[in-house]
């Protein structure tokens, strides 16, 4: 079977490698000349783990390029083209003009939506492209991308037309993990109804993580014993300084004005979108209640990827405290295993980091910033994500810590 992959950030790349690796030939196509050439000279322009590796593994099966026109004679085409949230709202145009593109394909051809899109656009793809349209979610994690995309929990293949659903479902015959049918609606609700869900789970224990800080709590005992109720689960219940990255900011924001717009506010997202917006500020007010006035002091990043094992910086938390901390007067200097920005000074180890400040905020839960205790040792310090042994920190505030310890804060 041949496949074209339409997009090739995050997704669409991963969505390639593999499908290559699998023993198809794969085709991929970006507008963006730069990193089409790059990738056809063998730069892959984003950190994932092991993709640098299948990608190399699958040359021969997988070739890279700017024309659409190429992808004439493939059975199925994956849209995965970003799907930015504009002013609250989703914007379709890429996921729409890669759609028009695609007229290119042959009448039996299939056009597969991973992008997440509202519900309705399958519908809006097929008008647009005149081909049949599957919507075929996906629900990749940054970090895990491969072994998601091999071995994923559920495949959603939403359509009309059998015959196309089952070639779609054909591709991934690789996986033997469950298919779930549904109409295209369905399938576009489920996407979105999982990542708000998750991201009300974690706003939900930053919340409770509030409370624990002003008792004699802590969060992670609480979120522990909750979690062994497997109704509940220990899957997103780490509290920390909120969720970010490319995907749950704006989703949950797109689905919130899609709710609206249907005159059924999903107020529990909304709920959720907003405790989330306050985390950054949080840890800033923690690093202000250990340090005092922060103007013209140095503070260390650590961390500046929204998560661990991806170079990814797209709505980090690290980053937001960072312009906050900026705008108050305070030199700031960040160090990332991964992530590279131009926002934030960067320096090139954790250890030059935390030498050249007073204080030190952790912003990412990186497995090199685990036992790092000996060297905060005469830090003020805001363990935001919960990787340190506090018990080993003289001048700290921990997200949802609040146990009395004589001589130490809080
Ligand atoms: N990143 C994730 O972890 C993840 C997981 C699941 C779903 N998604 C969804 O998948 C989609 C893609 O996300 P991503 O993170 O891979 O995006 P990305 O920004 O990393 O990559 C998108 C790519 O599409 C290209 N593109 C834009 N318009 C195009 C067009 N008309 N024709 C061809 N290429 C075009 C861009 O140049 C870019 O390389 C989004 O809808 C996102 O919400 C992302
Ligand atoms: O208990 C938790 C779990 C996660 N996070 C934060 O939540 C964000 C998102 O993390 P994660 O879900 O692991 O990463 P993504 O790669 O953004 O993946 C999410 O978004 C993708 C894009 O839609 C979906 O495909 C995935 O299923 C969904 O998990 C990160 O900032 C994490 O630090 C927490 O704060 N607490």
């Amino acid at each position: 079977m041949r496949i074209g992959v339409v997009g090739l950030g995050y997704v669409g790349l991963v969505t390639a490698a593999v499908l290559a690796d699998k023993g198809y030939e794969v085709v991929g196509v970006d507008v963006d000349e730069r990193k089409v050439e790059g990738l056809n000279c063998g730069r892959v322009p984003i950190y994932e783990p092991g993709l640098k590796e299948l990608l190399t593994r699958s040359q021969g099966r997988l070739t890279f390029t700017t024309d659409y026109s190429r992808l004439s004679d493939v059975d199925v085409a994956f849209i995965a083209v970003s799907t930015p949230t504009v002013n609250g709202r989703i914007s379709l145009d890429y996921v729409l003009s890669a759609s028009r593109s695609l007229k290119v394909l042959g009448k039996d051809s299939v056009i597969a939506v991973k992008s997440t899109v509202i519900p309705g656009t399958a519908r809006k793809v097929r008008e647009l492209s005149g081909r049949e349209v599957v919507s075929n979610p996906e629900f990749l994690k940054e970090g895990s991308a491969i072994r998601d995309t091999t071995n994923p929990d559920r495949i959603v293949i939403g359509g009309e037309a059998q015959w196309a659903m089952d070639l779609v479902e054909k591709v991934w015959s690789f996986t033997n993990s469950p298919v779930i049918r549904t109409t295209w609606e369905e399938a576009e609700m489920i996407k979105y109804a999982s990542n708000s869900f998750l991201a009300v789970k974690i706003s939900f224990i930053n919340e409770i993580a509030n409370l624990c800080e002003r008792l004699n709590c802590d969060v992670n005992v609480v979120a522990k014993a909750m979690g062994l109720d497997p109704r509940i689960s220990p899957h997103f219940l780490r509290a920390g300084l909120g969720y970010g990255g490319s995907c749950f900011p704006k989703d949950t924001k797109a689905f919130l004005s899609f709710s609206e717009d249907l005159g059924e506010p999903l107020r529990i997202v909304g709920a959720a979108i907003q405790v989330n917006e306050e985390r950054p500020l949080r840890a800033v007010r923690m690093l202000e209640e250990v340090m005092g006035e922060l103007r013209d002091r140095v503070v260390c990043i650590l961390g500046l990827a929204f998560k661990p094992n991806t170079d990814d910086t797209r709505e980090s938390v690290g980053l937001k405290i960072a312009s906050l901390l900026k705008e108050k007067g305070v030199r700031v200097i960040g160090y990332d295993p991964m992530a590279r920005t131009e926002s934030v000074e960067q320096v090139s180890t954790k250890e030059e980091c935390i030498a050249r400040a007073e204080g030190v905020i952790v912003a990412t839960e990186w497995e090199e910033f685990k036992g790092i205790e000996d060297l905060l040792k005469e830090k003020y310090v805001v363990d935001g994500r919960r990787i340190l042994d506090l018990s080993k920190l003289k001048r700290f505030r921990a997200v949802g810590y609040g146990r009395m310890t004589e001589g130490r804060s809080p």
